[in-house]
């Protein structure tokens, strides 16, 4: 399904936007709640990332399917070579049996789990036989995927001595493994990350606990760009705090220097954007190492408000939905911009044209479309593929439609 999107006439304020809850802290919920059944969540996600971890917990043994999502493969693959008994074959996508693996299978073996792999070496899919993993500490590399880091940490206090996490090489996505750290705490389980070690202890129950997820921080993003590539857009967001356990939460400070004032209220737990007619920068200059879901939005931003980037730390961006540096770099450059890419890092120079009606591949990655999506409020475009938003945010195009983007579907067989 193809998506042609318009900018409509629905007058641009007053708007208001309940985005669903945080996949990253619903997943690492549903995993803690699989241990310990007396917590309670609210606002879980309606992602269909979430809904293949829940899914993939009510599995004892045979095939767990996770299609695309990246934390529900890791997650999973730490809970079941935990669970004793258990006997999974762990699969996901085309695409995920191209995202490596290996750190995270290495470090639970140390510990003692019995994986295989089924077909790539270093590669989903996994054979996993669920044992009682009884060795105390683990080092791991910690400069691919925190999501290998948080596995760990979401089953160290059901480990007979929980674990001491020794993290080597630069860390990056840092602030999900504090994201971790916090929702162990939130449940009454004392962690600690300092320097390069992060130590959690073994604990058999905790006490009843209620969790309220705090909406998606990166599902958000598409908002903040929309108002900065609008003339005088208003929205508020729901349900979303100062305070915010997800690092994307920077989000409010980047975008200032994109022209987005964000005004928290927090008794309403709402964040209002609004655009301010302050000078825009010729160029930005970022390292997203701590944010890399925000690397597309914020590219494609600063191509339709005309001004340049250099975006560093996007090492990782290579081994997620899509290679988003490539893809970036064809579709930016269809639109006609100047961009170069290299490993880590991406430059956009300066320019004012934006090529109409260009149809954006979006390469199996929900971030691609919701990303390039904003651009509607400069110019008419196709995206193509665009049920891929169901992978974080199933009711992007209705939100979209609500700030005054016509989208006009069409069927097509792929
Ligand atoms: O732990 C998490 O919930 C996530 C961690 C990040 O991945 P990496 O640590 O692989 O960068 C992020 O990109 C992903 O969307 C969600
Ligand atoms: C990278 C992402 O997800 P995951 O790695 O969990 O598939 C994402 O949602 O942008």
């Amino acid at each position: 399904m193809n998506v042609l999107l318009k900018r409509g006439t629905i007058p641009q304020k007053n708007i208001k936007i309940n985005i669903g809850g945080s996949k990253s802290e619903s997943n690492r919920l549903l995993i803690l709640q699989a241990s310990f059944p007396n917590i309670s969540i609210e606002n879980l996600s309606d992602s269909d990332d979430t809904v293949v971890l829940k899914k993939g917990l009510e599995t004892k043994t045979g095939l767990v399917d996770v299609h695309h999502a990246g934390t529900a493969m890791r997650f999973l693959t730490a809970f079941f070579a935990a669970k004793e008994g258990a006997e999974i074959t762990l699969t996901g996508s085309q695409r995920m049996q191209e995202r490596p693996i290996s750190i995270l299978v290495d470090a639970l073996k140390n510990v003692g789990a019995d994986i295989e792999y089924l077909k790539k070496e270093g590669f989903p899919p996994l054979k996993i036989k669920g044992k009682s993993l009884s060795k105390k500490e683990v080092k791991i590399n910690a400069d691919v995927s925190s999501q290998y880091i948080s596995a760990l940490m979401l089953i160290a206090p059901n480990l007979p001595h929980g674990l001491t996490i020794y993290l080597e090489g630069n860390i990056t996505s840092a602030p999900y493994i504090e994201m971790t750290l916090s929702l162990l705490k939130k449940i009454g389980i004392s962690g600690d990350f300092s320097e390069n070690t992060i130590t959690i202890p073994s604990i058999e129950t905790i006490l009843k606990t209620e969790i309220v997820v705090e909406s998606d921080w990166s599902s958000a993003s598409y908002f903040y760009s929309l108002v900065a590539l609008s003339d005088n857009l208003e929205i508020t967001l729901s349900s979303f705090s100062e305070e915010s356990r997800q690092g994307d939460a920077a989000l409010a400070q980047i975008y200032k220097s994109l022209g987005v004032e964000t005004i928290f209220d927090a008794s309403q737990k709402t964040i209002s954007l609004s655009k301010k007619t302050s000078e825009l920068p010729d160029s930005l200059m970022l390292d997203l190492s701590n944010t890399p879901d925000l690397a597309q939005t914020i590219a494609v931003t600063c191509f339709g408000l005309g001004i340049g980037c250099k975006l560093l730390g996007l090492q990782t961006l290579k081994i997620k939905e899509t290679d988003r540096l490539a893809a970036l770099n064809i579709e930016l450059k269809k639109l006609g911009a100047n961009i170069t890419v290299d490993d880590h890092s991406l430059v956009l120079e300066k320019s004012f044209k934006i090529n109409p009606n260009s149809s954006i591949e979006t390469y199996q990655d929900h971030r691609m479309a919701m990303a390039f999506a904003p651009l509607a409020m400069k110019t008419n475009l196709i995206i193509k593929n665009a049920q891929v938003v169901s992978k974080s945010y199933p009711m992007f195009w209705e939100d979209l439609q609500k700030v005054g983007i016509d989208c006009v579907f069409e069927n097509t067989s792929k």
